[in-house]
Formats: C-alpha cells, sequence, structure tokens
C-alpha cells in the first residue's frame, strides 16, 4: 500500500510539495509532469530559484515557498504581490528616459524574471512593443557591444563549420519548436551589423511570446556570425563578432546547410526557422531551397507581405475599390517589396484576376530605377517576372502621376523617399491614396505620418513599419496603423507549432492576411488605422493561429493528428502562461502580508511618484 509521512515535503522537477494526503501524491506527481514538459528543470536547489529566470518571482515567493525551496533569508522580508512587482517595474521603466536605457532594463528583467517580464509587456502592449521591437531594438543592435551583457541566443560562427550540431547541443534546452535566424547582413534598414544583429532574432522571439503566448523554452534566437562588412564595426573595440570580411558564396552556402540539417537532427523536422533579416542576395535565394523541404519562412518576405495585404484588404472597406482595381508602386524592388507584390497578385487571383492582368497594375524600383525590361541594369532575378516592357526611368517622382499609383510601397530603407511633391501627386491621382511606409526604423520611414496627412489633404490611408504618434489634421485626430509583420509572423508561427506543421507555404500568410483584415473594426477605420489595436494582439494572434491551423489541415502539412475539434480552443490551451505557480500548492495557512493595500496598478504607481516627488 502507497503511503506517505505526514508534512513531507518534495522537491522534483523543481516543484515543492508537501506529501501529507493520497490525493497530495497525485498532485504531486501531475504537478512535476507538467512542470517537466514546460521547463525541463534540472534538480534545483535553494538560490537556484531566483538564479533562473524561469523559476523566479523574486519577493513575491510566498513565505511557505521560501521556506519550503531553502531559499529563506536570500530575500528581503517583505512579500510583493505580482500587481505590486508590476507598479514598482512600469515605474523603474519609466524613470529611464533614454530609450536604450529602458530596453537595458527590460532586457535585465527578461534575464532575472521571465513571468514577470512578459507580465509587463502584457500591461501595455502598445507602450512596451517599441522598446523590445521597433525602433528600440535597432539602436540597441547598432550599440550591441554596450547592451550585450548575459548570454540570449546562440552564436554559431563561421569558423564552426563542421561541428555546428555540436554548438546548437549546447544550448541549454532540448524541447526548441522555433528559431529565428539571421546573418546580420540587412538589420532593419541599418544595413550589415554582423554580429550585432543579435538584437533582431532575440526582439521577434520575444514577440512570439508577448504576442501570441508561444512558451519561451520553445524559443531560440540564433545569430551566424559570417563576419560584416561594415568597416567601423571591425575597427569598433566593443564589437562581439568575429573580426573579418563576410565570408560568401560556396562556404556561406555549406554552413547554412549544416545549420538547417543540425537543427532538424537536434529538434526534429518540425521545428521552425524563421528567417529574419537575410541581404536580398541571400534571403529569397535561400527560401527558394529551404521551403519545400524545411519548415521555414522568411519573416521579410512572407510575414510582411501577409501585413500588408491584410492592410489592403481593410482599406477596401474605405475606398470602396477591389484590390485589383488599384494601382500598386513601390520604391524597393528587395526581399520585402517583391514578397508584397507576389501576395498582392495571389490576393487579386482570388478575387479572380489572371496573374498577367495583375502584375500588370505593379510597378517596382529599385536602386536603379524602374524594373523596365529595358534598362541596361540587370534585373534582380526574383523580380523579373514583375518588370515591364516599358521605358526605363530613374524619376520616381515623375512615375507616380505617369501610372496614376493609387498605392504607394515604401520599402527602400532611405528616409524621406516619399517627398512632399510625391504625396501630392498621390493626393491627385485619386480621392483615398494608400500609403505605406514600412522602412524601418523611424528614421528610415519613407516619409512620416503627419507628412502623410498634410500632403494629401488629410485623405491618405497611411501606415508606417515603426510606430508614430497620431497625426492633428485640420483640428482633427488620426491614429495611424503599424504595418508591421510583427501583426502576423507570431500567430503564423503559433499555427504551425501547435498543428506541429511540417512546412509554412505562402497560403498560409493570405489566411493569416485575411484573419487580420476581418478583425478591423469600423471604428478603427474611422480613425484612420487599417490595423486593429494593439491593446488586443494575442487575442488577434491567437485567431491567427487557429485560422493558419485550420488551413495546415487542410493542405495536409499537420503531423498531429487527430485533428483537434476546435482549433481555436486547442491553441488558447496551447499558449504560455506567464501568470506566477504556486510551488508549494498545498499550503493555505499563512496569508500573504503584502503591507500596503491599494487596489490598481495605476494607483501604486501614482503612490510611488508621489512618495518620489516628496523627496
Ligand atoms: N514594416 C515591416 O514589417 C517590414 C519592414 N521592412 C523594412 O523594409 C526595408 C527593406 O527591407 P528588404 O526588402 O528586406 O531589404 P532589401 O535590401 O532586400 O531591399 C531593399 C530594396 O530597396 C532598394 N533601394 C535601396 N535604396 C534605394 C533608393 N534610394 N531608391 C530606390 N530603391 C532603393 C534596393 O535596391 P538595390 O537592391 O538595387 O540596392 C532594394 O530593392 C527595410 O528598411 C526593412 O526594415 C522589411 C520587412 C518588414
Ligand atoms: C520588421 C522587420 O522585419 C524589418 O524591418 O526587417
Ligand atoms: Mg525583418
Amino acid at each position: 500500500m502507497f503511503s506517505v509521512p505526514p508534512n513531507f515535503y518534495a522537491n522534483c522537477g523543481g516543484v515543492i510539495v508537501k506529501l501529507s494526503k493520497l490525493n497530495c501524491a497525485r498532485t504531486f506527481f501531475l504537478t512535476v509532469r507538467n512542470n517537466v514538459d514546460d521547463y525541463c528543470p534540472n534538480l534545483m536547489r535553494g538560490i537556484d530559484y531566483l538564479k533562473n529566470p524561469q523559476f523566479n518571482k523574486g519577493l513575491a515567493f510566498t513565505m511557505q515557498e521560501r521556506q519550503a525551496l531553502g531559499i529563506q533569508g536570500l530575500l528581503a522580508a517583505n512579500y510583493k504581490t505580482l500587481e505590486e512587482q508590476l507598479a514598482i517595474c512600469q515605474f523603474s521603466v519609466d524613470r529611464y528616459k533614454d530609450p536604450l536605457n529602458k530596453y537595458l532594463y527590460l532586457t535585465e528583467l527578461q534575464d532575472n524574471n521571465e513571468r514577470l517580464f512578459y507580465e509587463l509587456l502584457a500591461t501595455d502592449v502598445q507602450k512596451f512593443l517599441p522598446i523590445v521591437y521597433t525602433p528600440i531594438v535597432g539602436l540597441a543592435c547598432q550599440r550591441f557591444g554596450l547592451v550585450y551583457r548575459r548570454p540570449r541566443g546562440l552564436f554559431i560562427t563561421i569558423q564552426d563549420k563542421g561541428r555546428v550540431a555540436s554548438v546548437l547541443r549546447n544550448w541549454p534546452t532540448t524541447n526548441v519548436r522555433a528559431i529565428v535566424v539571421t546573418d546580420g547582413e540587412r538589420i532593419l534598414g541599418l544595413g550589415d551589423l554582423g554580429a550585432y544583429g543579435m538584437g533582431i532574432p532575440v526582439g521577434k522571439l520575444t514577440l512570439y511570446t508577448a504576442l501570441a503566448g508561444v512558451p519561451p523554452a520553445y524559443c531560440l534566437p540564433i545569430t551566424l556570425d559570417v563576419g560584416t562588412n561594415t568597416q567601423n564595426l571591425l575597427e569598433d573595440p566593443m564589437y562581439i563578432g568575429l573580426r573579418r570580411k563576410r565570408v560568401r558564396g560556396e562556404e556561406y552556402d555549406s554552413l547554412i546547410e549544416e545549420f538547417m540539417q543540425a537543427c532538424v537532427k537536434r529538434y526534429g523536422q518540425d521545428v521552425l526557422i524563421q528567417f529574419e533579416d537575410f541581404a536580398l542576395a541571400n534571403a529569397t535565394r535561400l527560401l527558394a531551397k529551404y521551403q519545400k523541404h524545411y519548415c521555414t519562412f522568411n519573416d521579410d518576405i512572407q510575414g510582411t507581405a501577409s501585413v500588408i495585404v491584410a492592410g489592403i484588404i481593410a482599406a477596401t472597406r474605405i475606398t470602396k475599390r477591389k484590390i485589383s482595381d488599384n494601382v500598386y508602386l513601390f520604391l524597393g524592388a528587395g526581399s520585402a517589396g517583391v514578397g508584397i507584390a507576389n501576395l498582392i497578385v495571389d490576393a487579386m487571383a482570388e478575387e479572380g484576376t489572371q496573374t498577367a492582368e495583375a502584375r500588370k497594375k505593379i510597378y517596382l524600383f529599385d536602386v536603379d530605377g524602374f524594373l523596365s525590361t529595358k534598362r541596361k541594369e540587370a534585373i534582380p532575378v526574383h523580380a523579373t517576372h514583375l518588370a515591364k516592357d516599358m521605358e526605363p526611368t530613374k524619376n520616381f517622382e515623375k512615375f507616380v502621376g505617369q501610372v496614376k499609383a493609387t498605392c504607394l510601397v515604401g520599402v527602400s530603407t532611405v528616409g524621406g523617399t516619399f517627398t512632399p511633391t510625391i504625396l501630392k501627386q498621390m493626393a491627385k491621382n485619386i480621392d483615398r491614396p494608400m500609403i505605406f511606409a514600412l522602412s524601418n526604423p523611424t528614421i528610415k520611414s519613407e516619409c512620416t505620418a503627419q507628412a502623410a496627412y498634410d500632403n494629401t489633404e488629410g485623405r491618405c490611408i497611411y501606415a508606417s513599419g515603426s510606430p508614430f504618434p497620431p497625426v492633428n489634421y485640420n483640428g482633427k485626430k488620426y491614429l495611424t496603423g503599424q504595418g508591421n509583420n510583427s501583426y502576423v509572423y507570431p500567430g503564423i508561427a503559433l499555427g504551425v507549432l501547435a498543428s506541429r506543421a511540417h512546412h509554412a507555404p505562402d497560403p498560409l500568410f493570405l489566411t493569416a492576411a485575411k484573419v487580420l483584415a476581418s478583425n478591423v473594426t469600423d471604428d478603427d477605420l474611422k480613425l484612420g488605422r487599417i490595423y486593429p489595436s494593439l491593446g488586443d494582439i494575442k487575442c488577434l494572434s491567437i485567431k491567427i493561429a487557429a485560422g493558419v491551423m485550420e488551413n495546415i489541415y487542410k493542405l495536409n502539412l499537420a503531423s498531429l493528428y487527430p485533428k483537434p475539434k476546435d482549433s481555436y480552443q486547442f491553441v488558447l490551451d496551447y499558449i504560455y502562461d506567464s501568470s506566477y505557480k504556486c510551488y508549494t500548492p498545498q499550503f493555505h495557512e499563512y496569508p500573504a502580508d503584502t503591507g500596503i493595500k491599494v487596489k490598481t496598478i495605476k494607483e501604486m504607481i501614482d503612490m510611488y511618484k508621489a512618495k518620489n516627488k516628496k523627496k
């Protein structure tokens, strides 16, 4: 007969339980099993609970937990609720005036107490997203030598060729399901930042959890360090990467090949590999090479396309024009530009427009001017199908009027290129011109939101890659949307992971676009926004994931069977819960003494502020 001594405490798998009754023993085994699934913890003791960001709760550890876990005395006596901790965190972030210091504060919080970090982001996504993501993450990447303190993410260098699998084995968790990888060559619109690019996969995966609830333990940021061609980085004493010029050609390709194989060998065929911020020459080529053989996508090509097509679909409710009734003009014919153009063609096909006809409505410029078959400079291979048999020109400004563009898409990496003249011409072309100024970070935006409204008599439908403050035009306030792939890639990834899909093809991105567009409310549109409020982004990501999941099953790409009856509920059950777990579920004897009785986080912040002022 199984029995447990009264008041027997067990520490197993990171869970402390009091085993005084049989049902306690059952709870014990269940809790241990769940915890192992979540975190794969080692047998932990004492101070490990404070050092491990997955388990740490800081002063929120109750007295019972402190006693049971052996951390009594390692913490100050006061007990703080999660809400009190959140108030302190918000107060602390607000005290920093320099955005990079805000970024550093949040990074340190993430390194110390992961759940508090994600709970904090959830209190105000609109406020925290620009810090952990664009535009501030761009600044963090530029100064990454200063920012880099504690390892977060894995560096695989060209010198590791032949040993990539063994480097991958050094990553401490075995249940990785999603990798975001960069080689740092096109970091936002900031160019080649080499190993400093690590801020991007870290930031992108932070959004997997913050915006879509993918468990952080499933996420692995990777930078492939193949050198950098940016001279001032090679000379920067703080630089953290290999001091050598970029490796190209066969040597580069064989590293990527080895990397892809090693990921699958270690984490399985369905590990999701998201390519991020690769330069044009590699981005489309690698996507074409791996798309059908791995569970992979390129966010700059496919994720961006999805979010912009969503905006265009939503805008049809304002313009009353079909997608195929527009003339699209792109400044930038790189990964993002051609990715968006291709998905617009797919979206037009769903309206019944033939591919050849659809392509006729799309014009692109790159650094050498209009993509004309007659120009002397070569057309990039990935864009030849979109080149036109028209006279070459480098005069973008004139071209806007020449083709009567109704939708302008900026993906050029060059700030301010949508000049007032161009914007005024757009207002002449059509009553409600669409202006997408997508280059990141903010300084690279082709035009500001205010400039777009000012130069189109307030008639434009505008979205930008990085956020802009509300616009005032003629006494009316407009909230412009953020046309950023962050609206979709976390939800798409969640759907792919939940269904254990083995590929992530283009149709999933069109599905996500439709789900996103259908969540834009009439109130959003009235405010001038063609994307939903970021306040509901997690809920939105779950809807996107559920929609994507349905399509994955339709396309026969899932490896989770039987198919869940209710995809939405399945995804909901799958996601990460960032609230604090109780490590001593059987104790209820000692109520927490928080010392101060206040109700809301805002009240607490006001109180801290008042106290601070007095001093
Ligand atoms: N909002 C969002 O969600 C996203 C935004 N972006 C942003 O879009 C920008 C472009 O990204 P991506 O497409 O991946 O980058 P690429 O490097 O692949 O493409 C950049 C394109 O811009 C062209 N270009 C550069 N300078 C000029 C110029 N002065 N005039 C006209 N065209 C020019 C390049 O031409 P050439 O090749 O001839 O040099 C190339 O066609 C980046 O700033 C990035 O941050 C990217 C993805 C998502
Ligand atoms: C948003 C994004 O992916 C980029 O600017 O590259
Ligand atoms: Mg990107």
